[in-house]
């Protein structure tokens, strides 16, 4: 298999810099090494332009960076696309995690019934007028799913991008009150951190794979990396204590792996600015990447 990289370092999408090094992070960190150990061939397309310099304030009502963050999105939504057109498996490393609706475009076009596992902390299924911050990256899963303004909605121009009863979330532990409402009453199956922690990991995985890779389409797996625990992730933007552990995260894409089901990969909200120790979020994402990729322990 030959696995595509592209970066996008962005960052307006949250309320924190940092993630727009996400990509250099996790490159530093080793990432086409671990993957050509593994026998994987390996381009290195690398990153999307964003268009805004960093220092530049151009927000946009409430809804910050709007515009610049719709651009990117369809660039790389079209990249993601060019991959799949190669037969090649894309590898997309975040930037904050607004550029979700960007990946989702492109494996949504290429794959019509695509379904999709987002591991995350948050449920980013925030709108204008439900979110507290006006940051992108809260509302990237709802955009997927059609619901927000048409520039996000529409970007590459077709919505819904992947339909709610094929959508699974795993991890959540932190949703806006309004946010919380908006998803019970979606077809979006949730799996919280209680849920995991009755259940296991193991099973979770499983009945996602179930709902997500049903009728065998393959699904896209989007890895918000604050659905670790932020004692052995702390370098993102939002962390939320009570996380998925070291091993839970692994078991996790290990399983997917084996499912033989994964069409591409995102691992995103990366922050080494955050980072309390020696690059250790992004090293943590380039071995979660091997799991996802089909590394084994045994
Ligand atoms: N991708 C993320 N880290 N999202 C965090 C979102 C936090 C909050 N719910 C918001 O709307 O701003
Ligand atoms: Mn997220
Ligand atoms: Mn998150």
């Amino acid at each position: 298999m030959v696995i595509e990289i592209i970066g996008v370092p962005m960052d307006l999408g949250a309320n924190r810099r940092g993630t727009d090094m996400g990509p250099s992070a996790i490159r530093y960190a080793g990432l086409s090494k671990a993957l050509r150990k593994m026998e994987l061939e390996v381009i290195d397309r690398g990153n999307i332009e964003i268009p805004v310099p960093e220092s530049i304030k151009t927000e946009n009502g409430n809804l910050h960076f709007l515009a610049e963050i719709s651009k990117a999105c369809e660039k790389l939504g079209n990249v993601v696309g060019g991959i799949l057109d190669r037969e090649n498996f894309p590898l997309i490393l975040g930037g904050d995690h607004s550029i979700a609706i960007g990946s989702i475009m492109g494996v949504a076009q290429k794959i019509p019934d695509i379904g999709l596992i987002w591991f995350d902390a948050h449920g980013d299924f925030n709108t204008l007028a439900t979110s507290e911050t006006g940051n992108i990256h809260g509302m990237s899963l709802a955009a997927a799913c059609g619901r927000g303004c048409s520039e996000l909605v529409g970007i590459g121009g077709f919505a819904p991008k992947i339909k709610e009863k094929k959508m699974v979330i795993i991890g959540v532990r932190d949703l806006d009150p309004e946010e919380k409402e908006k998803l019970k009453r979606s077809q979006v199956t949730v799996y919280s951190m209680k849920k995991i922690d009755e259940l296991g990991i193991a099973k979770v995985v499983e009945e996602a794979i179930r709902i997500a890779g049903r009728d065998g389409s393959g699904v896209h797996v989007s890895f918000d990396m604050d659905v670790v625990d932020p004692s052995i992730a702390s370098g993102v933007g939002t962390p939320v204590t009570g996380g998925l552990n070291y091993r839970e995260a692994h078991l996790a894409l290990e399983l997917i792996a084996e499912a033989n089901i994964l069409k591409s990969l995102e691992m995103v909200e990366v922050n080494p600015i955050e980072d309390k120790g020696g690059n250790s979020t992004a090293k943590l994402a380039v071995e979660l990447i091997t799991s996802a990729l089909g590394k084994r322990v045994f």
